[in-house]
């Protein structure tokens, strides 16, 4: 199961800092071999407790406890207004944002961007309408899709007697809508009970808003934190959705000091040590001013924004497999070698075939290697657990 985050955000907002930031890896912590597939589609981390601190011996994939698990993210071309009428980068945006299973929306929050993402004073525009407004392009282009053969396929439904669920799923499938999606918006907004030859252009706008927010969750990263006008993060955090004050600006300075061998620094930690080295004047200042951001908002926030996203909005486990309960470790002795980022839910048998197909189809039993524990194939994972699989795969 492959997930993707996507990065969605006016021009300026600093959705570029944020990705670069975000996929910014010191290879060697990271572990993993490439960073940047193409210009905006890259692999950013979760952060997580590595498992290895229960047993003596360190894994050698992470840093002090802190294991980074790879995810894709995609930096989805700028959205102007109207994207959803094809203006500007509109199609190219929302074609890129369907490979996404959820969203993290790069606002401005310190106001000192217009609409269309030029520079105007710090304050001067409302935080808030950036939120509302990309949340409407996403659901007018489903509806613009749905719309588009509506009178034709609502007949056909009663004609044919097919389920409404399935007709409208196979119209909006390119935009990564499914039954279940469908079902649950139909349901949340009572349309359900209403005869769908009856609805008003109203109602699928309704629909489509719903079908939105199930299929593509949304967590805002209400960046330039640093310099934002605190009554403006106020308001972003009364939204009744996850608000993340970000300073993607710190965080990419932070990496790249990092990466430097400047300052010693974990993506997500509230402070960062100085290394000594060659620091300027002017980089040691810099640095200073970041520890007080970073002081101030807790973090420099992307890595919350990431784990946020991973653990709420997707709602996916770690799991780590091993293949000696009694070492976690391979056949060759590589401590925790590996970690898959699952579905809540998942069973030791889906575990077994994300290992290989093979593995899935002769799978045996599995072995809790904390408890050493036998688990039959539906025992539900917990996050974080060690599983040791069983089969009669060679
Ligand atoms: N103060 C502050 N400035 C930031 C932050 N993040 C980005 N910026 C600045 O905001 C400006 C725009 O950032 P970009 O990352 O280029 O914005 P973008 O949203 O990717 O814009 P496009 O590339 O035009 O789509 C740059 O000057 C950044 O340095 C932040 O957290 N704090």
């Amino acid at each position: 199961m492959s997930m993707t985050i996507g990065l969605a955000g006016k021009p300026n907002a600093g959705k570029s800092t944020f990705f670069k930031a975000a996929t910014l890896a010191d290879v060697e912590i990271a572990n993993y071999p490439f960073t940047t597939i193409n210009a905006n589609h890259g692999v950013t981390y979760v952060r997580v407790e590595c498992p290895c601190k229960e047993k003596e011996k360190r894994c050698g994939k992470c840093v002090d406890g802190v294991r980074l698990v790879p995810i894709d993210i995609i930096d989805v071309a700028g959205l102007v207004p109207d994207a959803y009428k094809g203006r500007g980068l509109g199609n190219t945006f929302l074609d890129e944002l369907r490979q996404a299973q959820a969203i993290i929306h790069v606002v401005d929050a310190s106001g000192g961007t217009d609409a269309e993402g030029n520079p105007v004073d710090i304050g001067d525009h409302d935080p808030l309408e950036d939120v509302a407004f990309l949340n409407r392009e996403i659901t007018m282009w489903l509806y613009g899709i749905l719309e588009r053969n509506w009178v034709k396929l609502a007949r056909k439904i009663q004609a044919e007697g097919l389920k409404l669920e399935v007709v409208i799923a196979e119209q909006l499938a390119g935009a990564g809508i499914r039954e279940s999606h469908v079902n649950a918006a139909l349901t949340e907004t009572g349309l359900a009970r209403l005869d769908h030859i009856k609805w008003s252009e109203d109602d699928m706008i309704r629909l489509c808003d719903a079908m939105r927010e199930i299929s593509k969750p949304l967590l805002i990263a209400a960046n330039k934190a640093d310099i934002a006008p605190r009554g403006n993060l106020d308001r972003l955090k009364d939204l009744d959705r996850i608000v993340v004050p970000t300073s993607a600006a710190a965080e990419l300075a932070l990496k790249s000091a990092a990466k430097n061998g400047l300052i010693k620094y974990s993506p997500g930690d509230q402070k960062f040590e100085i290394l000594g080295g060659e620091l300027t004047k002017a980089q040691k200042k810099g640095l200073e001013a970041i520890q007080k951001v970073i002081e101030r908002l807790g973090s420099t926030g992307v890595q919350e924004c990431i784990n946020r996203t991973v653990f709420e909005l997707l709602d996916l486990i770690v799991v780590y497999p091993v293949e000696d309960e009694g070492k976690w470790s391979d056949k060759k002795g590589n401590i925790l070698p590996d970690a898959y980022l699952m579905k809540r839910g998942s069973a030791c048998r889906d575990l077994a075939y994300q290992i290989h197909t093979e593995i899935g189809d002769r799978f045996l039993y599995a072995v809790d290697a904390r408890t050493r524990l036998r688990l039959g194939e539906k025992h539900e994972l917990k996050n974080g657990d060690v599983i040791k699989i069983v089969s009669t795969a060679k």
